[in-house]
């Protein structure tokens, strides 16, 4: 981006360094034991929707679980400075919010990521909660908005066709792309398929480019 101001308005990359009222974010290089200890939470979030456990292993369970939060407590960071989130090499970039895929290409042409939804990702009858998709959608036309040059945008519009439900535990592939850009707005659209090509939903969505300081 080097987009020079003209005319008295903002550049490119000053817009950039604005990121609207967002704090600027930069990429987290952990030590060796992030990424193995968000893997165990993800398993820990599969076995918490998905257990049927007796009363004394959960009684035990508590107490582990309170001695892990009361371990991590006094590390909390504000947004921005918190580890999840920032690390590129990990699935979901470290973040447990995000669906754990990993970023293969990320370039102006667009973005593709390939995962799985797991156990926590159940919604009925062995697919996928259809509330999920959207978060793996949005966090795509994000990423290509972001991978595209344009500044940090918020999604005003995101519309999902839903083609077949969505299995958990098979690898799939999601791409997206910026298909237009007017002014502010990047009108995005992405894909979800199997490995076969086959396509389990789409979606499109409009992505607005935030004015400076604005939230
Ligand atoms: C991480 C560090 C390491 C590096 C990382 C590397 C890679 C990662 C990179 C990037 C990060 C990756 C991922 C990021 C992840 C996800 C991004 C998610 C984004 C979100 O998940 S964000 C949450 C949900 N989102 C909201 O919380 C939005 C709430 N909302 C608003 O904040 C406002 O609503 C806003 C700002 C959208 C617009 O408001 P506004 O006042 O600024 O502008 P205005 O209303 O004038 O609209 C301007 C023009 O858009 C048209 N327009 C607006 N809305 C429309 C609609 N719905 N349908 C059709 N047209 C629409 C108007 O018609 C006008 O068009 P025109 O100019 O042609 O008249």
């Amino acid at each position: 981006m080097s987009e020079q101001a003209t005319n008295g308005q903002t550049s490119v990359d000053e817009e950039y360094e604005h990121h609207g009222g967002f704090p600027k974010f930069t990429a987290a290089t952990p030590g060796p034991n992030f990424g193995p200890f968000i893997e165990a939470m993800r398993t820990l979030q599969d076995l918490a929707v998905s257990i049927d456990a007796p009363d004394d292993v959960l009684a035990e369970a508590r107490a582990q679980a309170e001695a892990l939060a009361a371990l991590l407590a006094p590390y909390e960071a504000k947004e921005g400075e918190a580890t999840g989130g920032r690390v590129i090499g990990l699935p979901g970039r470290g973040s447990l919010l995000m669906l754990p895929w990993m970023i293969e290409k990320f370039d102006a042409e667009g973005v593709r990521s390939r995962g799985v939804f797991r156990r926590y990702h159940l919604g009925g009858n062995a697919a996928a909660h259809g509330g999920v998709l959207p978060l793996l959608f949005d966090d795509i036309f994000g990423m290509t908005v972001h991978a595209a040059g344009r500044p940090i945008s918020r999604t005003a519009y995101l519309h999902i066709n839903y083609r077949k439900v969505t299995p958990l535990n098979v690898p799939l592939v999601i791409e997206g792309r910026v298909d237009r850009v007017e002014g502010r707005k990047a009108f995005v659209s992405a894909r979800l398929t199997d490995e076969a090509g086959t396509l389990l939903a789409d979606s499109d969505a409009l992505m607005v480019q935030l004015l400076p300081g604005q939230q």
